[in-house]
């Protein structure tokens, strides 16, 4: 064949495939926008033909807000991706999340695992594979294991309020990162109630550990959009075929030091578990590694979980366990910062129930504390710790969410950040008021009020799969307030937010945060 014939046949080849790749994605475009199951929803129109605009958002780190517009513009249901849905509404929200909804994880979750191949609790999509890891996790967070946690949170809260403090606490101290500073207490206390040991990382020295929650944020960052994209299934597949290996290479510093302490924590806290053995029972530290290493098949007898299990559920421990808490911690002394008055009702409630700072721990007087209870709520609704949303599809035979139903495989979401700021819910949801929490006539809350923002409050999700550390976080959060504040008074040096989210992880980069505390000795 002649050049010329040759170069013939390959410009018409190619003009062939580009006029074939725009007829398919004419006819994909077509099919979506009125032959879909989905086609009578409303949406961005490019949302409704491509999932790339949903990825797109991932990667600005504003898709919560994202959401919320599109929300806003096209009312309580759109469509944000040609088979997928968002709803703004607390019924939607019971439908796909009640423990016997007919719905299921959705392969993001798989994403979500360091290895694909040994899922933990959060990421495992299988139903009866979860239920069987979450009945061991639980015994790691029964109220047995909290009460015998309580004394290292409140060893680390009070460590933690001394370091606050400078000198004889008479003078302000120098203002301190508030972001940076809380996550090194909730890292403390984790490494303790997870490994049995303190981490240091608020002590002033020099530790490598202490890049360990900025290595969390980036290695969370980093996989959100991906676990948006239309190239999931391709990234999951490649990913036991070399992506893992070219990935770990190019790991960020921080990302790396923390995948390095997960693993020397968890092997020298497997080490540790063999010289227990030899100790009488109540002498053995029992903290969550503990429960792992001990739990059994029941079928077998055999360890329940394999290293790589034992690593991932590790990961899922740590993850959880950190960022999550330091976010409302965070949230919440931001929010005070803002408001004289909710700061000045906290610690005049806080100030008047508790006679000694020793009796903040927990028991019915703590929680008794309303406005306290109110304000870690309002905290919450007001920055949700996940990430927009917790991806869910219908399961065979499809679900009916809202009184609408939705065929097997359609992606059912709810906007995490839209639902706790829905108006119709809040009337005012951008304040942050913890009033909203507690009903009484003469501030103008009734009953009806508080049962209406009840009905839209998930913060740590509802069902099966709900949060496993819910009890220990609200006790970690309550006591580091009513101690802090109990202890000090705190000032906020600047005026502007401290933490911006994205897709609900936070920013954290070291040197931007704008809220900074410092404190002083209370007069109490
Ligand atoms: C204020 C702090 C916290 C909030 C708001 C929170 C919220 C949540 C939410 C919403 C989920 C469900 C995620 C999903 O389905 O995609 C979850 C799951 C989970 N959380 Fe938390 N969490 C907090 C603190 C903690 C702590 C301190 C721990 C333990 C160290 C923990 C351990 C877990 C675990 C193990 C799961 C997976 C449960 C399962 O899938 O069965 N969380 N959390």
């Amino acid at each position: 064949m002649s050049s010329n014939t040759r170069d013939d046949v390959l410009n018409h080849w190619f003009l062939l495939s580009i006029v074939a790749f725009i007829l398919y994605n004419i006819r994909v475009a077509v099919y979506n926008l009125y032959f879909h199951p989905l086609a009578k929803y409303p949406g961005p129109l490019l949302a409704r033909i491509s999932p790339w605009v949903n990825f797109y958002h991932a990667t600005t780190g504003k898709r919560p807000f994202w959401i919320w517009q599109c929300h806003q513009v096209y009312g309580e249901t759109f469509r944000y991706h040609p088979n997928g849905v968002f709803i703004n509404s607390p019924t939607a929200f019971r439908d796909v999340f009640n423990s016997k909804a007919n719905t299921r994880k959705t392969q993001w979750y798989h994403g979500m695992a360091l290895e694909p191949k040994s899922l933990n609790t959060l990421c495992v999509t299988d139903k009866q594979a979860h239920a069987r890891k979450r009945r061991i996790l639980n015994s790691a967070f029964s109220d047995k294991a909290i009460h015998s946690a309580e004394k290292y949170i409140l060893r680390h809260v009070d460590r933690w309020n001394e370091l606050t403090l400078e000198g004889d606490g008479k003078d302000w101290g120098a203002p301190r990162d508030f972001a940076e500073w809380v996550d090194s207490l909730v890292l403390d206390i984790l490494g303790d109630l997870a490994f049995g040991r303190s981490l240091e990382t608020k002590e002033p020295q020099d530790n490598p550990l202490k890049a360990v929650p900025h290595g969390i944020s980036q290695s969370l960052k980093f996989i959100n959009p991906v676990l948006h994209s239309p190239f999931l299934g391709a990234w999951l597949w490649l990913h036991p075929r070399g992506l893992k290996y070219l990935l770990d290479r190019l790991r960020s510093q921080a990302s790396k030091s923390y995948r390095n302490f997960v693993m020397e924590s968890l092997f020298r806290r497997i080490k540790e578990e063999e010289e227990l053995q030899a100790l009488e029972e109540e002498n053995k530290r029992k903290d969550m590694i503990h429960y792992l290493l001990q739990a059994k098949d029941p079928e077998t007898g055999v360890a329940a979980y394999s290293s790589s299990e034992l690593l991932s559920e590790t990961v899922l421990l740590v993850v959880a366990g950190s960022d999550t808490t330091a976010i409302i911690l965070s949230a919440l002394f931001f929010s005070l910062s803002r408001s004289e008055r909710i700061y000045n009702k906290l610690v005049r409630e806080i100030r008047s129930t508790f006679k000694f700072v020793d009796e903040i721990r927990s028991g019915t007087t703590l929680y008794a504390c309303q406005y306290l209870r109110a304000c870690v709520d309002e905290a919450m609704r007001f920055s949700p710790t996940g990430g927009s949303e917790m991806p869910r599809e219908a399961g065979p035979g499809g679900v009916t969410v809202n009184g609408e139903f939705s065929p097997e495989g359609t992606r059912l979401s709810i906007g995490i950040w839209s639902l706790f700021r829905n108006d119709e819910v809040y009337g005012d949801p951008h304040v942050y008021r913890p009033e909203r929490w507690i009903a009484d006539e003469k501030a103008g809350v009734t009953e009806d009020d508080v049962a209406r923002a009840k009905s839209a409050f998930f913060p740590f999700s509802l069902g099966s799969y709900n949060c496993a550390g819910k009890n220990l976080a609200i006790l970690e959060i309550l006591v580091t307030v009513a101690r802090t504040l109990y202890r000090m008074d705190a000032q906020s040096i600047a005026r502007q937010h401290s933490r911006r989210v994205q897709a609900g992880i936070r920013l954290g980069a070291k040197g931007q945060e704008d809220l900074r505390i410092h404190g002083r000795l209370s007069s109490c």
